[in-house]
């Protein structure tokens, strides 16, 4: 595939310009949130601009500007993960963390019990695991974790024995935000509807770096987040097969998502306005269905690549020195992150030494402690690249480590 035109894409960043005290930004935090474009910050202005309204088809023209907009924005996001059911497959939230815990109390609590399964794996973020868990303690039913090995990758020996006829969900994240695995979540669907078992499958850090078709997949659920492909925080999407979300009642009550209502009781309004309770995230929607556009334009397939051979360069980096510990798959066989340890230095003072040199990295736990426990340490840095960052903006951080050394060993 044709490299894409980093230079060109960073001139769309403005945030990109930014300088502390003369010393560039080099943002490798993106696993964490990515920037946000030109096209993407003139979506949202010109929305509250020009048709700032409620939505829902209210009988004037901003409103019904606004509802168009928004209502296309859930075919755009379909589209874009190749939901065929179109907005009835798609609702806004206002996150993955949320997209999440819909599924978990619209259909959890309704159809999990004693004896009923919930297989995990050990590199699930807080988001799903943590909302299993607790789900797990409310109805009965009992959480599994698929073993992840010592090269970061799922053990699937392991899932072929632990999801069985008792396991009614499998929620699996696709692309690990601490180790970058990218896990073989088509053949785990087939797994799980082979004991007819439901999957969720966490998408947050797949979507905004590869091509995702959810139907290919043959997930039952998928959630992703708007702030992590260049779109604005605010707006996450849950995808679920039209029968599933049909089936399963709402879990946020108000206006917008009921029909009718009587002081008795109440009807719900069609999908997926159903799951939309209250004022929903319009601007954020519609500018996601523009981050969606700028993507397309660049090329998912592009994306990837880029991503992919910046984290398979910063891994042949950090190799060369022996007191770095890198976490998960060898740097040809994982998405656009790396997560390292330096022998002498804590994390949290790595990053603060990175940011002394204009570099922002994550340290820490990535919201998935049990991962790090399981490892034996307390936490990690992690770099993670988007489709502005260069090789160059690689080497800054890796000579900016000495600096960690020198300062702490
Ligand atoms: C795999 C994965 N699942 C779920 C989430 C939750 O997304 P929201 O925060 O949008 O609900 C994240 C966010 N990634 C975290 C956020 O900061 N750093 C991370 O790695 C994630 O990486």
């Amino acid at each position: 595939t044709e490299p894409l035109d980093v230079e060109r894409i960073r001139r769309d960043f403005p945030v990109l310009e930014r300088e502390f005290d003369g010393t560039p930004l080099v943002y490798l935090d993106n696993a964490a949130t990515s920037q946000t474009p030109e096209p993407v910050i003139d979506s949202i202005t010109d929305y509250y601009r020009r048709y700032n309204a409620n939505v829902h088809r209210g009988l004037h023209q901003l409103s019904q500007e606004a509802s168009i907009a928004y209502e296309e924005a859930h075919d755009r996001v379909a589209e874009f993960i190749g939901a065929s059911g179109g907005r009835e497959e798609i609702v806004f939230t206002k996150n993955t963390t949320e997209s999440m815990n819909t599924v978990a109390y619209a259909w959890g609590l309704a159809n999990l019990e004693p004896g009923d399964e919930v297989v995990l794996t050990e590199m699930e973020h807080h988001a799903s695991l943590v909302t299993w868990q607790q789900l797990a303690k409310k109805t009965g039913a009992e959480v599994k974790y698929i073993q992840v090995d010592d090269e970061g990758y799922l053990d699937m020996d392991h899932a072929r024995e632990l999801i069985t006829d008792d396991t009614a969900m499998v929620s699996v994240v696709h692309v690990s935000n601490t180790l970058g695995t990218i896990n073989p979540v088509s053949d785990l669907a087939d797994l799980a509807h082979d004991h007819d078992s439901l999957i969720f499958v966490d998408g947050a850090q797949s979507v905004p770096h590869m091509s995702v078709d959810v139907e290919a997949i043959d997930a039952d659920f998928f959630a992703f987040s708007g702030h992590k492909m260049c779109g604005p925080t605010g707006v996450g999407v849950l995808y679920g097969k039209r029968h599933l979300l049909e089936e399963m009642q709402p879990y946020l009550y108000g206006g917008m998502m009921i029909s009718k209502v009587t002081f008795e009781d109440s009807t719900w309004h069609d999908l997926p306005w159903k799951f939309e309770a209250g004022t929903p995230v319009i601007s954020q929607g519609i500018a996601l269905a523009e981050a969606c556009d700028y993507l397309d334009e660049i090329g998912m397939d592009r994306v990837e690549q880029h991503g992919e051979r910046l984290a398979e360069y910063a891994y042949e980096r950090l190799s060369e020195f022996d007191d770095v510990d890198i976490l998960g798959p060898p740097g040809d066989d994982r998405a656009a992150l790396v997560s390292f340890n330096l022998d002498t230095v804590h994390a949290h003072d790595v990053s603060e030494i990175l940011n002394s040199h204009g570099v922002a990295v994550r340290a820490g736990d990535h919201c998935t402690q049990p991962l790090h426990d399981k490892l034996g340490i307390p936490a990690s840095t992690r770099a993670s690249f988007y489709i502005y960052n260069t090789q160059e903006e690689v080497d800054v951080m890796v000579e900016a480590l000495a600096d960690a050394r020198e300062l702490f060993a």
